[in-house]
């Protein structure tokens, strides 16, 4: 009967646990042989691993779903099998699984692969997007190069992708399908388990828009005083190409142009690490100390011999974009980036410790909960610390910033640095996935990729193409994530909640109390709080072994997911941006773009 049912289900669990480890290890194994790599042997490699083990776990999907799990009263149980019923990609038959790898194995190492032509030196055409092409578009202020290198990186590495990518399309909707879901987008949804995420996602956007179009309109005006009306207009989108990144994602690079009291002391924090000699390693240690101040995990020695953490010398192709990996045998992590001495890359490399913090808080979970409490959560950990490290109190701890005056412009010049990277991001990072999802959905077919990528870009971020576009191009696949088949709405959902879970932390700490001037959220650092540590580590420990809200409650108090956090922080730049273009009068919003891209 059900108990004697339940009790076999236990059994089975703890040998597919094992199984599950294997498997999962052989694959990592071969991935990241393959992306440090890139050659014709270690892609072949992956891709027979890959299938092999798909073979594996759809023998043991047979077996699992033997057992009448829907009905099992132990919760914990029936979640793990219910996790396990999901067999993902490995669901496709062989040729259709062997189809979509080689898809997205063409579109990632047409990405890492991809170099255009210097602006400068026509002759000089080596430059990949890592470090060449973020260095220029964070210092180049010649609209000619920026449009020039933009409509290059473009045409390198995303047109070439278009087949693959509707190839990709369509196995993954296969795939979908074979799990139980309509499309691909719906599968992605899931790993949200709400019924309603996609509304839940709009009224985050709504929550925040007033405060994006007051910081666009600010960014435009300052824009058109230094490149002049005729490059950028008074009531229409940006151009993507003037904003400071390649993706228009996050804006940090025309902070130093533009900000509200331009006479203040500049924060350069990526001078500071170079005049102080900061290597890659020393970026990695100082991170190190951060999360074991608060009494968390210090990294293994083993990931200090296996990570990669600056750009090989040796002129091999390989995928430079940051990622944490986790081996899923409880001792292996590690963390692959080209590294170069800037403050981006030194919250990079926050952002990626704090993923592999992640995997070593859950790592005596079993291997089906090792995963974020959703996609969310995994993409918040290192962000959350870096509020802190970047705070100008924790910089001049470490030395990184000389003494200043505390008073309200430098105040309101730090929010507005820190709005060029966190408030410009949610519009980007939604409208990546609100674009998938109608790809996935076929309400966006291949005859209208670009024209439908532009329209949200145009009017959910306020952004326009620097040139005409036609479906001869294919934008999206310029972003690393669309090329790798990685959602993005996990990073949208992480710079909401990242303010709750700061928010929380900072009053563990004492370091921030509601309603008091003098202990600013926007100004609180965590760091050497145990008492935030011991929390935050409490809530990690979970995985994915609880739905979100349980682990958000743990931590917050709160069930839900809210803007509150991100508007309570930027309280004091909302007010000052309304009450400075009202008396510039700006135009709030954009009016509708005269670029020909559909
Ligand atoms: C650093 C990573 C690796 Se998970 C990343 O891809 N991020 C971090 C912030 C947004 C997103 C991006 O670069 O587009
Ligand atoms: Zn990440």
């Amino acid at each position: 009967e059900r108990a004697a049912e339940e009790a076999a289900g236990r059994e089975y669990m703890r040998s597919l646990n094992e199984l599950t480890s294997k498997a999962k290890n052989k694959k990592t194994i071969a991935s990241w042989n393959y992306e440090s790599n890139i050659t014709a042997y270690n892609e072949e490699v992956q891709t027979q691993v890959f299938l092999e083990v798909a073979e594996e776990e759809k023998e043991y999907w047979k077996e699992t779903m033997t057992y009448f799990w829907n009905e099992f009263e132990d919760e914990d149980l029936k979640r793990m099998f219910q996790k396990y019923s999901k067999l993902g990609t490995s669901a496709l038959p062989e040729d259709l699984n062997q189809r979509l790898i080689k898809a997205v194995n063409n579109m990632q190492s047409t990405y890492a692969k991809a170099t255009i032509c210097d602006y400068k030196d026509r002759m000089k055409c080596d430059l990949h997007v890592e470090p060449e092409i973020t260095d220029i578009f964070a210092k180049s202020e010649d609209p000619e190069e920026l449009k020039y290198t933009w409509v290059e990186w473009h045409k390198a590495a995303g047109a070439p992708s278009r087949a693959s990518f509707t190839e990709y399309v369509e196995m993954n909707n296969e795939a979908a399908k074979l799990n139980g879901f309509d499309t691909a987008a719906e599968w992605w949804l899931s790993e949200y388990e709400s019924s309603d995420s996609e509304e839940q996602f709009m009224a985050l956007w709504k929550q925040v828009h007033p405060l994006y179009q007051q910081i666009h309109a600010y960014v435009r005006r300052h824009l058109r005083l230094k490149y002049g009306d005729n490059v950028v207009s008074a009531k229409g989108p940006i151009p993507a190409h003037l904003l400071g990144n390649i993706w228009a994602q996050t804006w940090g690079g025309v902070e130093k142009f533009t900000r509200p009291y331009p006479d203040k002391a500049d924060v350069d924090v990526t001078a500071a690490l170079i005049s102080q000699n900061y290597t890659a390693l020393k970026m990695f240690k100082t991170a190190e100390e951060f999360f074991t101040s608060l009494n968390l995990s210090g990294m293994p020695d083993s990931f200090w011999e296996k990570s990669i953490i600056e750009k090989p010398n040796d002129g091999r192709e390989m995928v430079c974009h940051a990622s944490a990996w986790d081996f899923f045998d409880g001792e292996d992590f590690r963390i692959k980036q080209c590294t170069t001495i800037t403050s981006n890359f030194f919250k990079t490399t926050h952002h990626e410790m704090g993923h592999i913090q992640y995997y070593l808080q859950y790592k005596d979970q079993p291997v089906i909960y090792r995963a974020g409490a959703n996609p969310g959560f995994h993409e918040a950990v290192g962000d959350v610390i870096a509020l802190s490290v970047s705070t100008p109190k924790h910089l001049r701890v470490m030395g990184l910033l000389e003494d200043g005056p505390d008073d309200l412009e430098s105040n309101i010049n730090q929010l507005y640095k820190m709005g060029l990277d966190k408030i410009v991001f949610l519009p980007f990072a939604y409208l990546l996935d609100l674009f998938r999802y109608g790809v996935f959905r076929g309400t966006t077919t291949p005859d209208n990729y670009n024209c439908h990528f532009w329209k949200l870009r145009e009017s959910v971020q306020g952004v326009e193409p620097p040139a005409p576009r036609s479906e001869e191009d294919f934008d999206p696949a310029a972003k690393y994530h669309v090329a790798a088949d990685v959602e993005y709405m996990r990073y949208y959902i992480s710079f909401i909640i990242q303010f709750q879970f700061h928010r929380s932390l900072c009053q563990l700490a004492g370091e921030y109390t509601p309603g008091d001037s003098s202990k600013l959220l926007s100004n609180c650092d965590i760091y050497k709080s145990t008492t935030a540590g011991n929390a935050l580590g409490k809530m990690l420990q979970l995985g994915s072994s609880k739905p979100w809200p349980d682990a958000m409650e743990m931590l917050t108090g709160q069930r839900n997911m809210d803007a509150s956090g991100v508007l309570e922080y930027f309280q004091p730049l909302h007010d000052w941006l309304k009450a400075e273009n009202e008396r510039t009068g700006e135009y709030i919003g954009w009016e509708p773009s005269t670029v020909q891209y559909c």
